[in-house]
Parts: structure tokens; C-alpha cells; sequence
């Protein structure tokens, strides 16, 4: 291939494709999948994110196969989310479901898990797990109700978006913040430079 090598990002999440755009990568393509997201009987809420962020490369990658202008390019994927402890949080949709994650969520800790899946033109998968500790303050059921109000909940992992208003429910935050929202950011860059694809120098070893 000659020339900049391509990126798709296989998302259909505004969030991640702003993330990108803030270390100053643009995607050439937005080429989100639809997989069936629900988790397996009793599995883990890493080996989760780890599984559904391959499912969604190996998904675009079949996609872009049919595709004679992006064919060979590099392929950014991710999965998000929210457990706590062994159990893992929906991607909410209805209004209860939000409500009982956020009830669930009053006054503890929880983990964010994101997987970050990188395939290259060459087909090789190269993939990075990254683990955020958030702590919320005790919400009022007023809190959850105003919250669900809002509506930005919807189709977040766990119920809430923390670049939102639920950014004033965090009591503390351990590890990255990028990752909560969707895609760690110093990671994915480390992977994209990792496969020799063009990052500015300097952001590499950035954080
Ligand atoms: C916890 C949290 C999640 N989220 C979002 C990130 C993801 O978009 C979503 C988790 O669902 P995902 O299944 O990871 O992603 P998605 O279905 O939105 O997009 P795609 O599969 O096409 O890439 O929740 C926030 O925006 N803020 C948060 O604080």
C-alpha cells in the first residue's frame, strides 16, 4: 500500500470518534457493526469486553473485505463496561434499567472496563484491556430521578456518562478517564504507534 495507511473506526459511538479527534487522529472512515452484545452465561466482565471488542473488529474487517476503498486499513475497535464487582451493568436503555444501576451504583465502587481491538492491513489483531476504578457519591433517589430526566443515560454502559452530569456524582476516579468515556486514549495511541501507524511525536509516550 502506498501513502498514509487508512483508518476505520468500526463505532457507531460519537464519543469515541471525539476522543480520536482530541488526540488529533481522524479517522478516514466510520464503519460501525452490529453484534449481539449480551453477555454469556456467567462471564466475567474483563473477558467480556475483551470478547465483544474482537467480535466487533472481526466483524468490520469481514465488512471492509467487500470494500475496494478501504480494504488494508487499520482497524480501531472498542467495547465498554461497567461492573460491579463480578456483575456487569447493562448498556441502558429503558427507564429501569437506568434507575437500578444508578441505585446500584449509590455510595460504592465500581470498575469501567474498555477493550481497545487494533486489527492491521496485514490482519494481525493487537488488543489492550484498560481498567478505570470509579467511585460514586450516595444519590438520593431526587438524584436518580432527576438523572433519568436528563435522558443522557441512554445506551451507556452502566447507565450514565460521566462527561455528562454524572461527572458530579464521581467521589473519586483511579486510572483513565478517556477510558470511562469509551476509548483510553493514551493506550489506543500507544497501539495505533505500536503497528507504525502515523502519530505525531511526542503523544506516544504521552501520560
Ligand atoms: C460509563 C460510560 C459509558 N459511555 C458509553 C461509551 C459507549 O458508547 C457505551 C458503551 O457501549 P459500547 O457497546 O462499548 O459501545 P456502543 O454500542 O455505544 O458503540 P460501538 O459498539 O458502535 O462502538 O457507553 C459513556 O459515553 N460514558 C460513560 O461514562
Amino acid at each position: 500500500m502506498s501513502g498514509r495507511p487508512k483508518l476505520v473506526l468500526a463505532s457507531g459511538s460519537p464519543r469515541r470518534l471525539s476522543l480520536l479527534n482530541q488526540a488529533g487522529i481522524e479517522p478516514d472512515a466510520l464503519r460501525p457493526v452490529d453484534i449481539d452484545e449480551t453477555p454469556t452465561k456467567g462471564e466475567l466482565p474483563r473477558a467480556c469486553a475483551n470478547r465483544l471488542a474482537r467480535a466487533k473488529a472481526d466483524a468490520a474487517l469481514r465488512a471492509l473485505q467487500l470494500d475496494d476503498e478501504l480494504r488494508g486499513s487499520f482497524i480501531l475497535a472498542a467495547d465498554t463496561v461497567v461492573a460491579v464487582g463480578r456483575r456487569i451493568l447493562p448498556k441502558a436503555d429503558l427507564v429501569d434499567e437506568a434507575s437500578q444501576c444508578l441505585r446500584l451504583l449509590s455510595g460504592r465502587n465500581h470498575r469501567v472496563y474498555t477493550a481497545v481491538c487494533l486489527v492491521t492491513p496485514k490482519e494481525n489483531f493487537r488488543q489492550r484491556l484498560v481498567e478505570t476504578r470509579v467511585r460514586f457519591k450516595r444519590l438520593t433517589e431526587e438524584d436518580i430521578r432527576a438523572y433519568i430526566g436528563s435522558g443522557e443515560w441512554r445506551g451507556k454502559a452502566g447507565g450514565y456518562a460521566v462527561q455528562g452530569i454524572a461527572g458530579s456524582f464521581v467521589v473519586k476516579l483511579v486510572g483513565s478517564y478517556t477510558n470511562v468515556v469509551g476509548l483510553p486514549l493514551n493506550e489506543s495511541i500507544a497501539l495505533l504507534g505500536g503497528e507504525e501507524f502515523p502519530i505525531r511525536a511526542g503523544w506516544l509516550n504521552a501520560g
